[in-house]
């Protein structure tokens, strides 16, 4: 039986080796992990991501060929193929602060395999990892004098949060890069194989090693760019009284264009877009590529730029103060169906508002109250980490209360702030919020999902991103 061990739990580990399980019930998978807890959760009724469809497969799976375990160096001593999906953070010192990846985790886990292994291996980076880290990877596994055999796959990762189990079992493509070697070209079919179970093979794409790290940061930096460039126009869209959904809908249409990923928001968050991009900035820079670098950088500063808007526009509209006054604020999550919290852009407009000494009433599904609270004063880069590492949480923030629903968060309120596009925000009786409301009633939408009309026709006052703006705002300009 072909064994598999991944190192790292998490959000790609978990769900990927989940699926790898569940479609090749001959491999046995064993996923591994520094962090008890989070090794438990996966052993437990209530696993550690929340993401639909996941704890099925884990279900049927858990026991039979898919294993969670803290034991690292036993399971990857005894595995044919490691992958490594340990986090590559932003550094948060040093050369490249604030910009170059973190490799600290992937290359205590290179040296460890180093260690540990007795036997030939596959070594796969699942991890998004600057291009031509393959390289040094190589270097630490093949000093181990043991002359076992490493070969080195690049197999990057496309899942999105929140729809993980679907892009799994049916990915746009799967990428593997390996080295133009007799063994390289072995390693690759044998990875192939595997994926082959479930996905066609015309969607397996084969390229070199470093074509296949370039691809994963040049993928999340076309995403994000395309984020960006719609949300530059929202705000043209306000200034001149076009409508973005308008505008996305009519260049969509644009067969080289195409209509995904051309909603406007407050801002894109995740824990890939603006590291993956911060990367990119930082090899282009060192490769002495400026002009690429700064390019990239823009896709950044429009994403901050679009959270600031946001915090102005509630600022301004709120008689330029918004002190005492309560805001609810509805979803913290960075997307809706997941509970991750990494660069949620609510983070950011929660921030701005209580500089503005607001009073926060936050309320979202699957975010807990301990981690609203750590997002809202810990450092941006500190949660990258693994939770480890992490400075423990203060016990709370004065202006900041957590409820467990929507109409708790909203009952005398001075204005709603939509965060996270969660269907149940859609379902919510305004008319019942709006009559619990302190008059005027506000309601910002970070995420363009409510009905405008509708929303005025009770009485609030709407603010809708790229949307033409209600009258109350065109007298209350916010520059950011
Ligand atoms: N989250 C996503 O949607 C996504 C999608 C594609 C790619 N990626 C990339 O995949 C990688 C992992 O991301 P994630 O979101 O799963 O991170 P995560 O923080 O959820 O999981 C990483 C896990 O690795 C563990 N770990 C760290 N060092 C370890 C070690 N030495 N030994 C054993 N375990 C160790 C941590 O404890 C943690 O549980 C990153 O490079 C990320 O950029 C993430
Ligand atoms: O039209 C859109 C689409 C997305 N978003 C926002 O963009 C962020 C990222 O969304 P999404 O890309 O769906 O989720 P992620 O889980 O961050 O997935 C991205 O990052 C992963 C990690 O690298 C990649 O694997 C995925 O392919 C890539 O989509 C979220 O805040 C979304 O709300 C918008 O504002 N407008």
């Amino acid at each position: 039986m072909v064994k598999i061990c991944c190192i790292g739990a998490g959000y790609v580990g978990g769900p990927t080796m989940a699926v790898i399980a569940l479609k090749c019930p001959k491999i046995a998978v064993t996923v591994v992990d520094i962090s008890a807890p989070r090794i438990n959760g996966w052993n437990s009724d209530h696993l550690p991501i929340y993401e639909p469809g996941l704890e099925a497969v884990v279900k049927e799976c858990r026991g039979r060929n898919l294993f969670f375990s803290t034991e690292v160096e036993k399971h990857v001593a005894e595995a044919d193929i490691v992958f490594v999906s340990v986090n590559t953070p932003t550094k948060t010192h040093g050369l490249g602060a604030g910009k170059a990846a973190d490799l600290t985790y992937w290359e205590s886990s290179a040296r460890m395999i180093a260690d540990v292994s007795k036997s030939d291996k596959i070594v796969v980076e699942k991890s998004t990892v600057p291009v031509r880290t393959a390289e040094a990877i190589e270097r630490i596994l093949t000093h181990n004098r043991k002359k076992i055999n490493f070969t080195i796959l690049s197999n990057p990762e496309f899942l999105a949060e929140g729809t993980a189990i679907k892009d799994l079992f049916s990915p746009d493509r799967v990428l593997i890069g390996g080295r133009e070697t007799p063994e390289g070209q072995k390693a690759i079919e044998t990875l192939k194989d595997i994926y082959a179970n479930w996905v066609p093979k015309e969607k397996i794409i084969c390229t070199n090693l470093w074509s296949g790290e370039l691809s994963k940061l040049a993928a999340n930096a076309f995403l994000a760019q395309r984020i960006s460039s719609v949300n530059a126009m929202s705000a043209l869209c306000e200034a001149t009284g076009a409508d973005i959904s308008e505008v996305s809908h009519s260049i969509g249409t644009d067969s080289r264009i195409g209509p995904k990923f051309l909603n406007a928001s407050v801002g894109f968050g995740g824990s890939c877009f603006q590291k993956d991009i911060m990367n990119l900035v930082y090899i282009c820079e060192c490769n002495g590529l400026h002009v690429v670098a700064n390019y990239w950088k823009q896709v950044i500063k429009v994403n901050d730029y679009q959270k600031s808007r946001f915090v102005n526009r509630v600022v301004a509209s709120m008689f330029n103060t918004v002190a005492a006054k309560k805001i609810a604020v509805l979803g913290f999550s960075f997307k809706k169906d997941t509970g991750d919290t990494r660069e949620a852009p609510a983070i950011d407009v929660c921030k701005g508002l209580l500089g503005d000494k607001a009073r926060l009433s936050i309320y979202d599904p699957q975010v807990t109250e301990d981690q609203i609270i750590k997002d809202l004063s810990m450092k941006k880069f500190d949660k990258e980490q693994p939770a480890h590492l992490q400075p423990p949480s203060p016990t709370s923030i004065k202006q900041v209360a957590v409820v467990w629903d929507a109409y708790t968060a909203v009952k005398d309120a001075h204005g709603v702030c939509i965060m996270t596009e969660w269907d149940e925000f859609k379902k919510l009786d305004y008319q019942k919020i709006y009559d619990n409301m302190q008059k005027p009633a506000f309601l910002f939408d970070g995420r363009n999902v409510m009905d405008v009309g509708k929303l005025r026709k009770i009485g609030f006052i709407v603010y809708s991103i790229g949307k033409p703006l209600d009258p109350w705002l065109k007298d209350m300009p916010a520059v950011a």
